[in-house]
């Protein structure tokens, strides 16, 4: 059976590069594990009078090059094996895209979907509460991820100011616009993936004008690759599911109707005009580009040799294991891994910073064209590192990221 503990396919990954780089033991050694990890309690007045704990987590990887960064996970079955794993590939994003970070990941064991709107409230103000000494500006800059929104940061970052008794937005990111958030990262994680992918088509000879899209996961990151596989290469995607299950639609989804038909019943299912299919019919579909964008090791040996796709743009973390990228590089599937594009929320989450913290606030084209120039020139690299390894495009992410890394570990005098 194929070992899916998320941190254990994190250190495989890193392994696999270490041993192209040819790694001394001492750098793998302190790349391996997370420099500090916070676990909290948090009790919480629910609506009906009772008191429930929730656990909650902060795992800061590295801090060689920056702060720490990483979203905030609000999940059921969050555990620590998957907040370390998400806190290395927060490292390995920042170094890859050239951002002053390090890498970070928080997460709360809870189900939100089943809390009222004041229940959770409480439950990232106790959260903040528990976590303030291990947060700041310039120590750790945490952000939205799985079932975590605007708001939820928005209250989060209120719930710091009042600790700290002073203005400070550059303490979290992807706030509400009124309160310092910036324009574009709404819709930054699929944008940026769209700049990776128009460059990844282009090295693969693939016309985008003309391909089929499959996308699983229908929240922050699949919704707008839905969107803008249509708006910017006119493109069709023929498949979406969400965690309920998925829809098939030869002629194509149209975003708008999808996004109120899932407004209106909770979820992609029966979607007027379509089939519906299961979230493995969905990654098995005839289509040339698959984008999963929901949760970890849905591609893996037992499925990733049925896949039909001529590219895999990984929008979600960790979604193919190993045995899966094995099987894409011998098939000749072009794989986009995940630290690269889905970078494109973090990188505007950089950008969300140093507005912050300069009071400079840009314009959304201001944005999306750094945004551009900065997911084209990663990908380019990654390609190119991909071509000079022979090896491939995770690992060739991962040797860039590395070696910047330990760049900056030698150049602190933490490493010989
Ligand atoms: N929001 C962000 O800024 C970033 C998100 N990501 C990654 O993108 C992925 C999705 O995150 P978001 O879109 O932000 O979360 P979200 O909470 O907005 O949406 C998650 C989506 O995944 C679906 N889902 C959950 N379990 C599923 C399952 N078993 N099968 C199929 N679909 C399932 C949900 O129904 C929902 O549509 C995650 O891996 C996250 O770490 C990566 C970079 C940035
Ligand atoms: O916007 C950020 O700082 C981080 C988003 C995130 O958690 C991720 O890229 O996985």
């Amino acid at each position: 059976m194929e070992n899916l503990d998320p941190f254990d396919i994190a250190l495989e990954q890193l392994n696999k590069a270490a041993k192209v780089m040819k790694l001394d033991k001492a750098s793998i050694d302190v790349l391996s594990s997370p420099r500090e990890i916070l676990q909290v309690s948090i009790p919480v007045k629910m609506d009906n009078g009772t008191t429930e704990v929730f656990t909650g987590f902060r795992v800061h990887y590295n801090n060689a090059r920056g702060p720490m960064k990483g979203g905030i996970r609000y999940y059921i079955k969050e555990n620590l094996s998957e907040v370390k794993a998400l806190s290395a590939w927060m490292t390995w994003k920042t170094a890859l895209l050239g951002l002053p970070f390090g890498g970070a990941k928080g997460g709360i064991i809870c189900d939100p979907k089943k809390m009222s709107k004041m229940e959770l409230e409480r439950l990232s103000r106790g959260y903040i509460d528990a976590i303030a000494n291990f947060i700041g500006p310039e120590i750790d800059v945490p952000a939205p991820d799985v079932y975590t929104t605007p708001q939820i940061m928005g209250w989060m970052m209120d719930e710091y100011e009042k600790i700290v008794r002073h203005s400070a937005p550059g303490v979290i990111t992807g706030k509400p616009l009124t309160i310092g958030g910036s324009l574009g990262r709404g819709d930054a994680t699929a944008k940026g993936g769209m700049y990776v992918l128009r460059e990844g088509a282009k090295y693969k000879g693939i016309d985008l004008t003309k391909a089929k899209f499959a996308v699983q996961g229908f929240g922050n990151a699949g919704q707008f690759a839905v969107k803008f596989v249509k708006e910017m290469f006119g493109a069709k995607v023929v498949a979406v599911s969400d965690s309920s299950g998925g829809i098939y639609k030869e002629s194509g989804i149209d975003y708008a109707e999808l996004l109120a038909h899932k407004e209106k019943h909770g979820s992609v299912e029966n979607f007027p005009g379509s089939k519906n299919i299961s979230n493995e019919e969905l990654l098995e579909s005839d289509v040339d580009v698959l984008i999963p964008s929901a949760i970890e090791d849905q591609l893996t040996g037992a499925n990733a040799s049925k896949v039909k796709a001529k590219i895999v743009l990984e929008l979600a973390n960790g979604p193919s294991t190993p045995e899966a990228d094995e099987i894409f590089y011998k098939n000749n599937v072009l794989l986009l891994p995940d630290f690269l594009s889905n970078a494109g929320g973090v990188t505007v989450s950089y950008f969300e910073w140093v507005q912050n913290i300069t009071g400079d606030y840009w314009t959304e084209d201001v944005v999306y064209s750094k945004l551009d120039e900065k997911m084209t020139f990663a990908t380019k690299d990654v390609l190119a590192t991909h071509e000079k390894y022979q090896t491939d495009p995770r690992t060739a992410a991962y040797i860039i990221a590395i070696q910047r890394v330990l760049d900056a570990m030698k150049a602190r005098g933490l490493l010989n």
